[in-house]
């Protein structure tokens, strides 16, 4: 401003135009560095932010493929789960960037405070006990709000259930047929609404104290406008001095304002990112054996499975789902665990599986504890299909090579499975055969029936050439007739493995070798099917129950 003046006032003065000069072109370059500055730094900022982004998304997929398997029904842990992709997703970049506009606006606020000291060393003092107030009180509302979302996971979850319950694909169906809309659309703002409320509190206390904290700002800072056009009209300082020394003070007072901004920003990403670390930190259970010290499963099973007085509740409560269950499954034998709706016969399979350790007693095959065997060798040997198999939105060929994806998916290996599941011929029919993708989740896939659904999972299971089978109501969805081509399969593919089937249906228990009879938490039963109606004791009144 001052040589703009000198200009006008002298517009001979050569010196002085030449001065104005040099200054416009070096204002000219910073304005120029800056927008291309901008414009590099948001590319080099994407480009970070999708590393960071992809670096943790392995980290919770790392840990998500390792944790047990009991953290994914229990909902202290699935508390813990949602917290944590929450704020997986975007609180790790903005921690990162702003670290970088910490240390920006450090640099920024240091040359300030010089221009500001020049004024008076007090404006500086002035403008930081303004602005302590406001970043207290954030710091505050972080907390709080940091307390507030942990002890209302629960409630957060069900809002986000009652919105999945009205927009996802698989309740859709019921949804319509029962006219559940109305009412799940009442639960969702109850739900919502309550929390909202709580939430919004916090926030206009916040604010309402945000607010006093900002008028006393206000005035202190035009306090200092005042001294400086005091001092202006002292004759002290010059237009151009007077121009600077508002608009470092303005710019002094907004940097810092960003600054603290900044700071009360990290502290509430800082305290969020423990609830990624809660989970990340989650302790996997050690196998009693190290990985190499365990052993391989028996190439060849000799004596089978063995059950010793194994007792088991769920992590959530200490309701026992079986106890002192003793039995064996003979190394090629066929074994039908029955019994009434919640008698634990999945539970069985789940403990037999590793998904969950028995909390009494042992489970050994051939005579080896079942955790002292090579994970990958257990994986290989013991093929299940669980009563909710998974439905892959995948190619017909990947849903079968899925059953064991270490051996090699040649079509022969494909169709014989296939084939042994009597799903071949609907596959064969698609227009890209084993090539099509199934389900109804993407574009030119083909959907399976229920039934047909099922044969693949079967399929599945005959692709893992394992020595163990289970199968957990393995034709709950076939009509009778593809029911009883199935089990002339199944009784091929169980011919030379040992197999455990679970079943309510009396064709297919009549399959087994041997049957055993769990009620009450408890095996009550024992022996060869006709052996047990003979007996006239539960299984008998079972299968009269089931004749009725
Ligand atoms: N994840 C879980 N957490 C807590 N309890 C569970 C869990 N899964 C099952 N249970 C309980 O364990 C008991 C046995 O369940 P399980 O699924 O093993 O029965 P089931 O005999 O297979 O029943 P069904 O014939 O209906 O399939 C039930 O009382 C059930 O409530």
């Amino acid at each position: 401003m001052d040589e703009i003046q000198v200009v006008a006032t002298n517009p001979g003065g050569e010196d002085a135009l030449n001065h104005l000069i040099a200054l416009l072109i070096i204002a000219a370059v910073v304005f120029l560095t800056n927008a291309l500055t901008a414009s590099l730094g948001a590319l080099v900022r994407e480009r970070q932010s999708f590393v960071i982004s992809d670096y943790f998304d392995n980290l919770i997929h790392n840990k998500t493929t390792r944790i047990d398997y009991g953290f994914f029904e229990h909902p202290k842990y699935q508390n813990v789960f949602f917290r944590a992709l929450n704020e997986a997703s975007f609180r790790p970049s903005r921690i990162f960037y702003g670290i970088i506009g910490l240390l920006q606006n450090l640099i920024t606020l240091t040359v300030m405070g010089g221009i500001l000291l020049m004024v008076h060393w007090s404006v500086s003092i002035v403008l930081l006990v303004v602005t302590l107030p406001v970043t207290f009180i954030r710091l505050r509302y972080a907390r709080s709000l940091f307390n507030f979302k942990r002890e209302n996971t629960d409630r957060e979850r069900k809002v986000n259930y009652y919105n999945r319950l009205l927009t996802s694909r698989e309740y859709a169906k019921e949804l319509r047929t029962f006219d559940l809309g109305p009412l799940f659309r009442k639960r969702y703002h109850e739900q919502k609404n309550d929390w909202r409320q709580n939430q919004y509190r916090m926030l206009k206390s916040k604010t309402i104290r945000e607010v006093a904290v900002q008028v006393l700002a206000a005035i202190a800072v035009f306090s200092v406008y005042g001294l400086i056009a005091y001092r202006a009209f002292q004759g002290q300082l010059s237009i151009g001095d007077v121009v600077l020394y508002f608009m470092a003070l303005q710019r002094g007072y907004a940097y810092l304002q960003e600054f603290l901004g900044r700071i009360s920003g990290l502290y509430e990403d800082s305290l969020f990112l423990n609830n990624l670390f809660e989970f990340l930190h989650l302790r996997e259970s050690r196998p009693p054996l190290r990985e190499e010290e365990r052993y391989p499963f028996p190439a060849r099973m000799k004596e089978g499975i063995r059950f010793h007085n194994v007792g088991f509740h769920y992590p959530v409560n200490d309701r026992w789902v079986v106890r002192n269950a003793s039995f064996s499954v003979n190394a090629g034998e066929t074994v039908a665990l029955v019994g009434i709706n919640g008698a634990g016969k999945t539970t069985l399979v789940k403990l037999l599986c590793g998904l969950y350790k028995p909390v009494e007693g042992e489970i050994r095959i051939d005579g080896i504890p079942i955790d002292h065997i090579k994970w990958k060798e257990r994986v290989d040997n013991i093929s299940v299909i669980y009563q909710d198999f998974m439905l892959y939105n995948v190619t017909a060929r990947e849903n079968i090579w899925f059953g064991n994806v270490r051996r090699e998916s040649s079509d022969d290996k494909i169709t014989d499975a296939a084939r042994q599941a009597g799903i071949h011929e609907i596959i064969d029919d698609f227009a890209d055969g084993y090539e099509t993708t199934l389900g109804t989740l993407f574009e030119n896939s083909e959907q399976l029936s229920p039934g047909q659904w099922q044969r693949l999972a079967l399929a599945r299971s005959f692709f893992n050439q394992s020595q163990i089978v289970l199968l957990d109501e393995p034709t709950s969805a076939l009509d009778a007739f593809s029911e009883a081509k199935l089990l002339k399969y199944i009784k091929t593919i169980t011919e030379n493995r040992t197999a455990v089937i679970i079943s309510h249906r009396l064709s297919t228990i009549k399959m087994a070798d041997r049957i055993i009879v769990l009620d009450g938490h408890q095996i009550v039963e024992e022996g060869h099917y006709e052996e047990l109606l003979q007996k006239e004791g539960t299984f008998y009144s079972m299968v009269e129950s089931l004749k009725q």
